[in-house]
């Protein structure tokens, strides 16, 4: 399995990369409007924020999922038995972030939502039409005015060799979401798995821009576009003393959208979250 680098300005690139998702549950966009400045930034900054202390005055509430989810209750993979060892805070835009982290969050958040509607446009042409005819309303309509939408940071911390036997940075899952946009990390680790069960790296040069399906796709798409297992795997040498920083965009529809006859956004987010123990 191949996850294609696509030219988000090539002229076939709608076809290219949603061939790409189709076959493999990502794609990987380079020369696309993400201004890496800005990741760059992002990332060093929030580097701090996790290296201090004043992130423990923003411990995740359980109720509305915003703020800081530390290492010791960082989240368990579905069917995982060892905790992630990541720590990382969760960014709405009406929810709890650091003043002096506000703006560039923001900006990027709309940047970003900008981006995934354009995408989701592509995804929906390239549909195949019997199913097409299902969606509920046009994918980039789902996400329009939701609250529900993510912005995760991630901060991996370096290794210190004490970690439980077999556990990994993040364990093999499948995202929730619709669509997931994540600039490439700091440091290399991120795998998919393909229909044999192999695991193979995502393309992830510092500056590309990586797509994947998460499950309530697959769910609205009859599963034409597969959320696929992927992790993040521990590194060894020079790269076990380092952190990896790493921002996904999870793109949630709004609570009311119907995801397929069995779901809306809403039911499908509750039974996974109940699933991954962070709520109750
Ligand atoms: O850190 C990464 O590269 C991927 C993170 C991820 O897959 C997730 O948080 O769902
Ligand atoms: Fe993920």
């Amino acid at each position: 399995m191949q996850v294609r680098v696509v030219d988000y300005r090539a002229a076939d690139a709608a076809e290219q990369f949603t061939r790409s998702l189709h076959e493999t549950g990502f794609g990987v966009l380079v020369n696309h409007p993400i201004p890496q400045a800005l990741v760059e930034k992002i990332y060093a900054d929030w580097l701090a924020f996790f290296n201090g202390e004043d992130k423990h005055g923003f411990a995740f509430s359980k109720e509305t999922q915003d703020g800081y989810f530390s290492t010791a209750i960082s989240e368990t993979a579905k069917g995982a038995t060892q905790k992630d060892i990541k720590e990382y805070f969760h960014i709405y835009p009406w929810g709890r972030i650091p003043e002096r982290l506000r703006a560039d969050a923001m900006r990027y958040y709309e940047v970003a939502n900008g981006l995934a509607a354009e995408l989701l446009s592509w995804v929906e042409r390239h549909t195949p039409p019997e199913i097409a005819k299902s969606y509920s309303e046009p994918l980039s309509n789902m996400i329009k005015d939701s609250t529900h939408t993510l912005l995760r940071v991630l901060r991996y911390p370096p290794l210190t060799g004490q970690e439980p036997a077999g556990s990994l940075r993040a364990a093999a899952h499948g995202d929730i979401n619709l669509l997931t946009i994540l600039p490439a990390a700091n440091e290399p680790g991120l795998q998919v798995q393909d229909m044999s069960g192999n695991w193979v790296d995502v393309p992830c040069d510092f500056g590309m821009l990586i797509i994947n399906i998460g499950d309530m796709l697959q769910e609205a798409s009859q599963g034409y576009y597969p959320s696929t297992q992927h992790r993040v795997v521990n590194p060894t040498g020079e790269g076990a003393t380092k952190s990896r920083v790493s921002l996904p965009l999870f793109l949630h529809p709004r609570n009311d959208v119907v995801l397929s006859e069995r779901y809306t956004a809403h039911s499908y987010l509750e039974e996974r979250l109940r699933e991954l123990g962070v709520k109750t």
